[in-house]
């Protein structure tokens, strides 16, 4: 678990909280606090995600992308701070087993449909999205 904490911000334009990322959990839950500031990448605009009340964001993250052969997007996103109130969410971050080989599921792969990810350990995965490196 992660646990976010964005302190006011006196020019929050200049400023984001998180920069623009996909997670690369396989599902993401976020617990937010009462302060708005989450935005997900749709139709090529930022578009901010509404607060429910009791209700926790799920995020699909890069292995189920992987794993759905790209069926499922990994959800671009970022955070915004605020002018006047501490924002804070709670990011509980569901992942594979380091040692676990993920690839697209075999059922979804076929003549017509190619394998569009390289099937490696969860580990392997981390190590070259933390460095940057081609997948
Ligand atoms: O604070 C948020 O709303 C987003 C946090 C986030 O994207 C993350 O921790 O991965
Ligand atoms: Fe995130």
């Amino acid at each position: 678990m992660k646990i976010n904490m964005y302190p006011p911000c006196p020019q929050p334009e200049l400023a984001l909280g998180v920069e623009p990322h996909t997670d690369m959990s396989a599902l993401t839950i976020l617990v937010p606090n009462d302060v708005p500031g989450l935005q997900v990448w749709k139709d090529d605009n930022w578009v901010a995600v509404n607060l429910l009340e009791n209700a926790l964001f799920v995020h699909v993250g890069d292995q189920i992308e992987v794993l759905s052969n790209g069926k499922y997007k990994s959800v671009l996103h970022r955070s915004l701070v605020n002018k006047e109130c501490t924002r804070m969410s709670w990011a509980v971050f569901i992942v594979p087993p380091h040692e676990a080989n993920i690839g697209p599921f075999s059922e979804l792969v076929n003549d017509q449909n190619q394998a569009k990810y390289s099937t490696k350990t969860y580990a392997e995965y981390r190590h070259c999205k933390f460095n940057k490196l081609p997948q």
